[in-house]
């Protein structure tokens, strides 16, 4: 069997439209699979959305919450060979069975057996250009870390083979690349929202998809901002205003402004770089990146982009298999994490229905086809976690910060502080888990009513994400006691239009904004913020 590719491929495109107005997104936009290093593109926009619908939405928990990490490389990938063409058409059988990765030759015969996905899509893209497919599906670091010692690195394609494959493209990688050409410099980006206006036509339907969309009609997604808007400020006027401050710590790393890169995986969708752009621009703009664990990117790539002094934090997912996760831990301590950052709510992966209807829309079942009776894996995370583990990760990370991410009652957050957790984020993830979880803001609000004992603590933080877009988002939060905020997809839209500068431009965006705030507020450091400065009676 083999894909349909033109006509889905233009269904894909009108659907790729047509979404531009079904989202409910305050914020959205989504990355492409598509790593433009990778050049060749067999595989249409369409081929891929179907692919990447079943295997994200039914094989696994979540594309944001399924990637498996591979111990350290066995280091099988020599080959030295140049392949053509022609000798590449000869192993597409299950007897011997050849792909393209990056101009790399791989020989997965025996691999396919064993292959997480199946064999059945090794042999249905054998002799074939997969980097595109296989980019939005592995995690960065699958080929240098694999344990497999049955994939078999042959050897680099030939030049004609690479400039054949190049020149193969879908109807959606053409718009992409006209949309790219067509953006104007970062200079002349006026606000945080503009990067996902912007952002939306440089990326695939599936991408933009999974980053623009939230859990079920997106009540949630919409609140989060909308919480926002209901809160007004009392200015305070007739004050000295010189020299307004608004750098601040977060968990000991000094910001340039209470605002850090909240973790979003996959973010190699949107931009080639992936998660090193967005280091790159947290960078120049002094703020803490905070890495997925299921990022296009490793730690260690990261790191390597950082520049000196630069730190970075890192989020974990909890797996059943508790020695998974042990080590994902330690890896990220010797990899040089900052702060480890647990994720509690995504035991179970929300249901995106947006995202869901996008994509079937796209690529729609033939009618007549009979129902689907294969149950759905929900989710590949731990279902049974306690206070307990803020702890066993402590342990596990001697000395660094541990945050729980992902409270949505102010009752937890007194929960969390007396677990000894270091900080926790206030969130529902972007209105991606359960819809109707209460926007952050109004959490934040709680805790000043029902638990302001564990405000202003020296060794507890709060952190606050979900819906932010202006200075004046970010302050009010600081006014009701949050420590700093996070932002999740504008970084991920401002990487995929502009790559590190699009990401250190968001920054300064923010930082203008927050600056005439605080002055026009009548402060000139964050500490003088508190409720006083703002009305939350319409919260
Ligand atoms: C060549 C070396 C390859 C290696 C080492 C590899 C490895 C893996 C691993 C470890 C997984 C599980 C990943 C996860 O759960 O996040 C996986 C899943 C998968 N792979 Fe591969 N793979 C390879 C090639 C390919 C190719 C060429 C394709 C398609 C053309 C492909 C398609 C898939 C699919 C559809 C899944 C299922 C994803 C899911 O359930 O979420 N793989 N592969
Ligand atoms: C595309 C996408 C992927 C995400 N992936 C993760 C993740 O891997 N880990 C995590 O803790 N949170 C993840 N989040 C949630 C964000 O960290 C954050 O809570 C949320 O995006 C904040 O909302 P905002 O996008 O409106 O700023 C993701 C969010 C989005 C939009």
């Amino acid at each position: 069997m083999s894909f349909v590719f033109r006509p889905l491929a233009r269904a894909a495109s009108r659907a790729h439209s047509a979404k531009r107005f079904a989202s409910t997104s305050a914020t959205s936009a989504a990355p492409t699979a598509s790593r433009g290093r990778l050049g060749a593109a067999v595989v249409t926009g369409a081929a891929l959305t179907l692919l990447a619908y079943g295997a994200l939405q039914s094989n696994r928990a979540e594309a944001e919450a399924g990637a498996v990490r591979f111990p350290a490389s066995s280091g099988k990938l020599t080959g030295e060979r140049i392949v053509s063409l022609g000798e590449l058409e000869k192993h597409t059988h299950t007897g011997s069975l050849w792909v393209v990765i990056d101009s790399k030759v791989y020989d997965v015969t025996n691999f396919a057996k064993e292959h997480p996905g199946g064999s059945k899509v090794l042999l249905e893209w054998a002799g074939k250009d997969v980097s595109k497919l296989f980019w939005m599906i592995h995690p960065g670091t699958t080929l240098e870390k694999h344990e497999y010692d049955t994939v078999v690195f042959v050897g680099k394609l030939d030049d004609d083979a690479v400039e054949k494959f190049a020149m193969t493209k879908s109807d959606e990688d053409r718009d992409i690349e006209k949309a790219k050409a067509a953006l104007f410099g970062v200079d002349s980006v006026a606000s945080i929202s503009d990067f996902e206006r912007y952002a939306k036509d440089c990326l695939s339907l599936v991408a933009w998809a999974y980053f623009s969309t939230g859990a079920d009609s997106e009540d949630s997604l919409s609140e989060n901002a909308a919480a926002y808007t209901r809160v007004f400020f009392r200015p305070r006027i007739m004050r000295n205003v010189q020299g307004v401050d608004a750098s601040t710590e977060i968990l000991g790393y000094k910001s340039s402004i209470p605002v850090y890169v909240s973790p979003t995986a996959r973010n190699g969708w949107g931009n080639p770089e992936g998660e090193v752009a967005v280091a790159k621009g947290a960078g120049a703009g002094g703020i803490l990146q905070v890495l997925s664990h299921y990022a296009s990117r490793s730690l260690e790539e990261v790191k390597a982009a950082a520049r000196e002094g630069q730190e970075i934090g890192w989020q974990l997912y909890l797996s059943p298999d508790r020695e998974k996760s042990a080590q994902a831990v330690r890896d990220a301590v010797a990899a040089g994490a900052h702060s480890i950052w647990i994720t509690a709510d995504t035991t179970i992966l929300g249901k995106r229905e947006v995202e869901r209807r996008m994509l079937a829309e796209a690529t729609p079942t033939p009618n007549g086809k009979p129902l689907t009776r294969t149950p759905v894996v929900y989710s590949n995370h731990e279902l049974n976690m306690s206070w307990d583990d803020i702890n066993w990760v402590k342990k596990l990370a001697p000395g660094l910060p541990v945050v729980i991410k992902g409270v949505g009652a102010w009752e937890d957050v007194e929960e969390a502080y007396k677990a000894g957790a270091d900080a926790v984020v206030l969130s529902n993830h972007g209105g991606r888990q359960l819809n109707f979880a209460e926007a952050p803001l109004k959490t934040l609000a709680d805790v000043n009513k029902f638990a302001p004992q564990v405000l202003g603590q020296e060794r507890f933080s709060i952190f606050v994400d979900g819906g932010i877009r202006h200075g004046t988002d970010v302050l009010k939060a600081v006014c009701l006691g949050a420590r700093g905020v996070g932002l999740g997809r504008p970084f991920i839209y401002a990487a995929t239009g502009w790559g590190a500068e699009g990401v250190e431009k968001a920054i300064m965006i923010l930082r203008e904004e927050i600056e005439i705030g605080m002055a026009l507020l009548g402060v000139t450091k964050l500490d003088q913020l508190g409720p006083q400065y703002v009305d939350t009676s319409k919260l």
